[in-house]
């Protein structure tokens, strides 16, 4: 039987979280330090450690089937190459910023500047779509320091908590894109592995829909279960049953993680008590 190859990154911001999406599939892998490749014990998989700017080229050759990718690098690098699924981590932004000290009015005012990125062709596309033209430096690393040692009068580079920006005081003038990991596919792949990365899709599926849900059980009185119940958006309808004590009732139901911090206090007016918030480990519709 034929295994899918997986890309993910080496080392970087995106490994850990990459191998604990897999783990979270219930997928092992054989993990030893150094590796460069490796294969799974209960899912044919094997695993390529790369360099996140090497995957796209890789994913084109088709010398692996599917990468876990900053869909920041794939707009870089990989515009052909589709995206199977978002994964809700790595979040940021790839702006364009100049120093504190300058007066920015308009996309224009990158008319004929300088500006240092690792990011050359997202640039430079997004200015032409603007009808700007500008010098573009590229480097690899460290951008943020580029003006301030006289390399650009601008730089373009991954923004997420803006504390990089601040601390070479610049500022965000431009957002160009936002990003995050993606799962990625090689237009190559063929059927046999089409079908492994169906069933992986589920999995991570089932793993994303868990991650953003919370299983929340509560206390009510029964004359208040109507409007508890209004205010709890569940999978179909929350689960009622009845306590020992006569009048109340226990409710069980799902709800988005981010959703029931907005709905607690209501929760509590509406006399519901006991309130239990427990993680849920897959989630499969
Ligand atoms: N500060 C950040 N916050 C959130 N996500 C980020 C941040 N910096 C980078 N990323 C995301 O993580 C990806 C990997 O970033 P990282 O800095 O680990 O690797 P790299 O140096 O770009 O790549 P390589 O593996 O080729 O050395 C980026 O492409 C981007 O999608
Ligand atoms: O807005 P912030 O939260 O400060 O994040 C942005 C910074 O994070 C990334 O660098 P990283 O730390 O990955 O270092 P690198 O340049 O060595 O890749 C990116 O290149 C920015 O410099
Ligand atoms: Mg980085």
């Amino acid at each position: 039987m034929k295994k899918i190859r997986i890309a993910i990154q080496k080392s970087g911001r995106l490994n850990e979280d990459s191998l604990q999406i897999l783990k979270d599939c219930g997928i092992s892998i054989d993990n030893g330090k150094d590796q460069l490749k490796a294969c799974s014990r209960n899912f044919p998989l094997e695993v390529f450690y790369l360099r996140n700017g090497d995957i796209p080229q890789y994913l084109r050759d088709g010398v692996v089937d599917i990468a876990i990718i900053g869909e920041n690098v794939l707009i870089e690098k990989g515009g052909d190459i589709s995206i199977a699924e978002k994964l809700g981590f790595s979040k940021c932004k790839v702006s364009l910023a100049v120093p504190k000290p300058v007066k920015y009015k308009d996309v224009t005012d990158f008319e004929g500047k300088r500006i240092a990125t690792s990011y050359p062709n997202t640039v430079v596309n997004y200015l032409e779509s603007k009808g700007v033209k500008s010098d573009i430096h590229i480097i690899n690393g460290s951008v943020e320091i580029a003006p301030n040692i006289g390399l650009a009068d601008a730089i373009c580079d991954i923004v997420s908590s803006g504390s990089t920006l601040f601390k070479n005081n610049l500022k965000e003038v431009e957002v160009m894109l936002t990003s995050e990991a993606v799962l990625a596919v090689s237009p190559l792949i063929d059927t046999e592995r089409q079908l492994l990365l169906e069933k992986l899709q589920f999995r991570i599926q089932s793993v994303l829909r868990a991650r953003q849900s919370k299983y929340v059980l509560l206390n009510a009185p029964n004359d208040k279960l109507e409007e508890v119940i209004a205010l709890l958006p569940g999978m179909r309808s929350p689960t009622v049953l009845p306590l020992a004590e006569e009048g109340w009732s226990s409710i069980h139901t799902v709800i988005n993680k981010d959703k029931f911090w907005e709905v607690i206090d209501e929760l509590k007016k509406a006399g519901a008590e006991g309130i239990l918030v427990c993680p849920i480990e897959k989630m499969v519709l």
